[in-house]
């Protein structure tokens, strides 16, 4: 069995109190992610094309500049549904201490109700490296150099 390393605890603060019974979690031992959930009232229309900016009623302070959270579809949602995130990925900073708000965009063909309570994307931690720029003259070579956007080919 692997053993379970110590997790970073993240402070969470509940905007709705509907949310105590609906907190995020892993829901394997191996889950990227914990599913965050659409704080609705009603269920939301999105047509075709639709872009809403969705309430999750958490607050979670990362505080540790070397982590960061990201906010990725739910492959299912996105792949049968068309149900992805406007902003395609929604990247958390450490600091940040507002409501995780979820950018839902319909790019599928049919319209698509999103029911309150929903898991609409999921939430993953993930380390960060913040780096100091230090500007130079000219780089060391490297086999690369300035080839990119497909310079090596295809196949
Ligand atoms: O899907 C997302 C993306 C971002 N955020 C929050 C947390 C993040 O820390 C903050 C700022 O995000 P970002 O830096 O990507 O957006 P910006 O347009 O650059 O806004 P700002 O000027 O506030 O940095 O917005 C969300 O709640 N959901
Ligand atoms: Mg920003």
């Amino acid at each position: 069995m692997p053993t379970i390393p110590d997790r970073p605890r993240l402070a969470v603060k509940l905007l709705d109190e509907r949310l105590r019974d609906h907190l995020p979690h892993y829901a394997t031992a191996g889950s990227a992610g914990m599913d965050l959930r659409a704080l609705l009232d009603a269920p939301l229309v999105l047509a075709p094309g639709d872009c809403e900016l969705v309430r999750t009623g958490l607050a979670i302070h990362i505080a540790d500049p070397g982590l960061a959270g990201m906010i990725l579809p739910r492959s299912g949602l996105g792949h049968k549904h068309g149900i992805v995130l406007g902003n395609l990925v929604g990247l958390i900073d450490s600091d940040y201490q507002g409501e995780l708000m979820v950018s839902v965009w319909n790019r599928g063909a049919a319209p698509f109700t999103v029911e309150p309570f929903e898991r609409l994307a999921q939430y993953v931690l993930v380390p960060v490296v913040q780096a100091e720029l230090q500007v130079v003259d000219d780089f060391h070579a490297s086999v690369r150099g300035d080839g990119g956007f497909g310079s090596s080919g295809r196949h």
